[in-house]
């Protein structure tokens, strides 16, 4: 090892330790600077930051100042309309009171120029000499009588012009129509329902406005139908009550029992009162019977029929019914039986007979002896006739309802030939006892023995002539009274019907346009009528086409919501009056000569 120190090695050396801790120092100056740098930005960040949040600060203030401004302003505007608004009231009550104190003062004015009137005319009747005053009294009296007379008068014009009338639609072989406006009932207010041109839909549109004519308001609706009248046989309104609109029928009873086939047949839209009218209707209650007053054609018709009866000899007619509903264009029997007894309905085919009528084979019938044996059997097969609600009419029938009453009268009259055999038989007994008739009484009844038709004696003589024995027993006359509750026509859109019930409503319009169809083909006389177009038309075509007196009892809602179909009814009574059929012939002549 050297014993000396190199100096220049000791120098390298010292540089070398003073350039390393140089570069040491550098090295931390520069991360002192870096540091700095840092420190700087996260200084020049607060700083920013700072200045934002306080910028902001400054901003909600400002808003919150401009809220208040505008607050201020808008409370400000309201209070002085406000003031505005009650100086202009204070105005209009200065200027209504005004009003109302020349309004008094006008009406005080006039009640004492009244008052003075009053006094004048007072005055004036006093002056009136007494027996002037009797005079006017007597003149005001005739001239009521002579009113009153001429009222009459005008009544029983009307009442031989309506009988003139039915004579010639009876020679002509009209089909009478009469129609009945129901009044408004309560179903027929719908809260909040739409109104049409500013008029209600449950005002009346529909009017009697006498006793055959209806007037029908079209003016309001957007049709362009313009207002019409309708004349029919009769018309009933709304006052007219279940017994007025029997009175008009019970003519066609007569004619039963005089040998004519009668149907009477209610036809309507749905909810039209068809039911009320053929049947009546019931209270709430819907197992209470039918009142009285509120009975309908069917009940008051089997009573009068009843009654008419009771007035011819006993045992001379006897009555069957049978009842039919048509539904979804199939007859049901509802008199037919099940084992238990119990009505049921079944179901029956229509047949054209060789003859061309119709008729329902197998069809069930019941001998019935008094109006309340056909009531009660009516009011037993009602239950099993379809209803169902809908948006028009809650208890809305289903299908078209037939009750047929059948009257057999023994010819010309089986008590009167009864009565004729046993006289004969008494007085055969009598001459064989005794032979002591007169002369004349012996020629005469020697020439009855030798002339074929035996007429009866017409000899003075007091003394009792055998009776010839009728020859020929003439067949029982039967006639038929057929008394139709149709179903009700319905726009499906405002009765709302669906599933099941939509079926029915097709098959009820189809029906009834089938029905109208045959009337139209009558009224024209066409050679072809299309009655097999449907079971109904099959069913009645003795009635509509053949020689029975048909009535069709037009029913008519009177509201505004109703005007379509109730132009439809009315247009289909218009129509049916054009039918010109054969005149109604009589079963037996015979009975014409009674
Ligand atoms: N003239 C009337 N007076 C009082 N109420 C009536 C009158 N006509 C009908 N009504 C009432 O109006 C409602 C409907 O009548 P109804 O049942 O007879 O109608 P409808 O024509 O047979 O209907 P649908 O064809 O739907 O069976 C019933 O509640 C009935 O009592």
């Amino acid at each position: 090892m050297p014993l000396f120190i190199n100096r220049d090695q000791i120098f390298a050396h010292q540089v070398h330790l003073l350039e390393h801790k140089l570069r040491s120092k550098e090295e931390r100056i520069l991360e002192l600077e870096t540091e700095n740098a840092l420190l700087h930005l996260r200084l020049a960040e607060c700083l920013g930051k700072l200045r934002h949040e306080r910028k902001e600060e400054i901003y909600v203030q400002r808003q919150k100042h401009l809220q208040q401004r505008k607050v201020q302003k808008s409370t400000h505007a309201a209070l002085s309309k406000l003031l505005s608004d009650v100086q202009m009231l204070k105005q209009d009550l200065r200027d209504v009171f005004a009003i109302y104190v020349g309004f008094a003062k006008e009406l005080e004015e006039q009640s004492k120029q009244l008052f003075e009137c009053v006094g004048t005319a007072r005055n004036a009747v006093q002056d009136f000499q007494s027996d002037d005053l009797q005079k006017l009294r007597v003149q005001v009296t005739a001239l009521e009588r002579s009113l009153q007379e001429e009222k009459e008068r005008c009544r029983e014009e009307r009442v031989r012009r309506r009988l003139l009338h039915n004579t010639l639609v009876e020679l002509r072989g009209n089909i009478r129509v009469h129609c009945r406006v129901r009044p408004i009932l309560h179903f027929d207010h719908i809260p909040g329902s739409p109104t049409t041109n500013g008029s209600s839909s449950c005002e009346a549109v529909v009017q009697a406005i006498n006793d055959d004519s209806v007037f029908v308001n079209c003016t309001k609706t957007s049709s362009p139908v313009m207002n019409k009248i309708f004349e029919f046989e009769r018309v009933h309104g709304p006052e007219d009550s279940q017994e007025t609109v029997f009175e008009e029928v019970k003519p066609l009873l007569t004619s039963l029992l005089d040998g004519y086939n009668v149907c009477i047949m209610a036809y309507g839209q749905t909810g039209s009162g068809k039911t009320h009218t053929m049947i009546g209707s019931r209270s709430e209650d819907p197992t209470a019977a039918v009142q009285d007053s509120q009975q309908g054609i069917i009940p008051k018709a089997a009573n009068e029929l009843f009654k008419l009866i009771s007035e011819k000899p006993a045992d001379s007619h006897t009555v069957e019914m049978s009842v039919v509903e048509v539904y979804n264009n199939e007859v049901l029997d509802l008199l037919a039986r099940d084992e238990d007894g119990a009505t049921v309905g079944v179901k029956r085919e229509v047949i054209t007979t060789s003859t061309g009528t119709s008729e329902v084979p197998c069809l069930t019938y019941e001998l019935v002896r008094s109006s309340a044996e056909v009531m009660q059997l009516i009011n037993s097969v009602l239950k099993l006739r379809s209803h169902s609600p809908t948006l028009v009419h809650m208890d809305s029938s289903r299908s078209h309802f037939i009750v047929t009453l059948t009257v057999t009268s023994k010819s010309p009259d089986a008590l009167a030939l009864a009565r004729r055999l046993q006289n004969a038989r008494q007085d055969v007994q009598r001459v064989s006892q005794k032979e002591w008739w007169s002369p004349r009484c012996r020629r005469a009844a020697s020439s009855r023995s030798s002339s074929p038709a035996s007429s009866p004696c017409h000899s003075p003589c007091h003394s009792p002539c055998p009776s010839p024995r009728p020859s020929i027993t003439q067949p029982p006359i039967k006639t038929k009274l057929q008394l139709v509750d149709l179903a009700g026509s319905e726009c499906v859109g405002m009765s709302g019907v669906t599933g099941a019930a939509l079926w029915e409503s097709s098959c009820i319009n189809r029906s009834l346009s089938a029905l109208s169809d045959v009337l139209g083909a009558l009224a024209e006389r066409r050679p072809h009528v299309p009655y097999r177009n449907s079971k109904l038309t099959h069913l009645l075509q003795d009635a509509i086409g053949g020689d029975a007196k048909l009535l069709i009892m037009l029913c008519v809602s009177p509201t505004q919501r109703f005007l379509t179909e109730s132009l439809q009814s009315l247009g289909f009574g218009a129509r049916a009056r054009q039918v010109q059929r054969e005149p109604p012939h009589r079963k037996n002549t015979a009975l014409k000569m009674k």
